[in-house]
């Protein structure tokens, strides 16, 4: 397969940068992210050589000129190209899917995370991944699979899609009760049933699951894993997580670990589900990958060869959660009714997102439900209370 991913497919919606005050990516570096330095320094007993470089990080970020990185990291090359185009330039000029990746990078080589010293490989977002695993919300979550067994066909597709979207709501547990009106409508775009629709039209391949959120998300997605490879949708799933703490709570490989040990610890349907997964990850049908492509700061159209080779032999390939939808579509200003499919046509497979809306990017929808959003809730894109599934296949060559 000769990867064209980089070719721009129809007109292009201007990017969104973090240069406009007010705007909602503007307040993610002047809002979000102080408050979220303060969370880790609260957390951990970092020294004032840490908490100065995090407050000259912050200070860089709002008013400054973007700086190189100044470690020797096994990605550091990476970097090297990925930054060129945005050194000395002010952080206001910068699009917001790069700033808010390089954010992540910096805020690494900042506590020392690459480092020979005592942060060397400590994830600083650990103690956050770790309370919401063991949080009421996400037992609840997980004691609801153990209704699993108990429902029909259709209805365990629908339930499992259902709880792998609503799980990338981080803060709301999933509700396996809620009946099919409740539990859709919160929906702006699609269902179950489109998502179900890509599966069969290209057998054989692997299905490839892009990973979003640690905790509550993951072990839906795990609970989706077992659902796609029981039901013979997939006889080989790969799993790609980030190769180093990103977006606070995004799913690591010690992450996968932590929430199948948590998961096979438990009682019932979920305990069985964790026990499935680990013999698949035994056995080498399940696949962990950590490609360095998913910590970069580019949207998907810039992937590189492997990793669209990889994606190319995929039966279906499921992005999970906000940050990958705007690095599938293109983290732009598109308007909301641009057709879903045209957007991701480049993507060398059958592609589904799903995906609780936290940023502008929004494509694929109708005219009147848009004017009906914009109506009932100014903050509809961004306040992580609406989900969509968009799924489409690649046009036939
Ligand atoms: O975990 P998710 O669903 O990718 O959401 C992360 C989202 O949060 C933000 O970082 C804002 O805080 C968005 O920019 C980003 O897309």
């Amino acid at each position: 397969m000769e990867c064209k991913t980089g070719v721009v497919v129809g007109s292009e919606a201007p990017l969104i940068t973090i240069g406009i005050p007010g705007s909602f990516a503007w307040k993610v570096f002047h809002e979000r992210r102080p408050a979220m330095i303060e969370q880790v320094c609260d957390a951990f007993p970092l020294g004032t050589g840490e908490r100065g470089r995090l407050a000259a990080l912050l200070r860089e970020t709002t008013t400054g000129v973007v700086q190189p990185l100044d470690d020797a990291a096994p990605d550091h090359h990476f970097w090297e190209s990925w930054t060129k185009a945005w050194l000395g330039r002010p952080w206001s000029e910068c699009p917001f899917l790069w700033a808010e990746s390089y954010f992540f990078r910096r805020m690494l080589a900042a506590i020392g995370y690459f480092g020979p010293g005592p942060w060397r490989g400590v994830d600083p977002f650990a103690p956050m991944k770790t309370a919401e695993l063991h949080s009421p919300a996400t037992a609840e979550t997980l004691a609801a699979f153990d209704g699993l067994p108990r429902l029909g066909e259709a209805d365990r597709d629908a339930a499992v899609v259902r709880a792998a979207v609503w799980g990338n709501q981080a803060d709301l547990a999933f509700q396996m009760s809620a009946g099919p009106k409740s539990a859709t409508a919160g929906l702006v775009s699609g269902d179950s049933d489109a998502f179900w629709s890509l599966f069969g039209a290209r057998p054989g391949g692997p299905v490839h699951l892009v990973a979003d959120n640690s905790a509550g998300e993951l072990a839906a997605d795990l609970v989706l894993i077992d659902h796609l490879r029981t039901t013979g949708r997939a006889d080989h799933v790969v799993l790609h997580v980030k190769p180093n703490p990103y977006y606070v709570s995004d799913a690591t490989h010690a992450d996968v670990l932590g929430v199948l040990r948590h998961l096979i610890g438990l009682p019932g349907e979920v305990g069985m589900i964790g026990r499935r997964v680990w013999d698949g990850l035994r056995a080498g049908k399940i696949e962990v990958r950590a490609h360095p492509f998913f910590c970069a700061p580019l949207d998907f159209r810039a992937m590189p060869d492997d990793l669209c080779d990889e994606f190319a032999s995929a039966s279906v390939t499921i992005t999970k959660g906000d940050l990958n939808y705007r690095r599938l579509a293109g983290d732009r200003y598109w308007p909301a009714t641009t057709p879903f499919a045209e957007v991701v046509a480049y993507f060398p497979s059958p592609v589904a997102a799903l995906r609780v809306l936290k940023s502008e990017v929004v494509v694929g929808l109708h005219e009147a439900a848009v004017a009906e959003l914009d109506k009932a809730d100014a903050a509809w894109r961004t306040n992580g209370t609406r989900a969509l599934i968009q799924a489409a296949a690649p046009p036939a060559s």
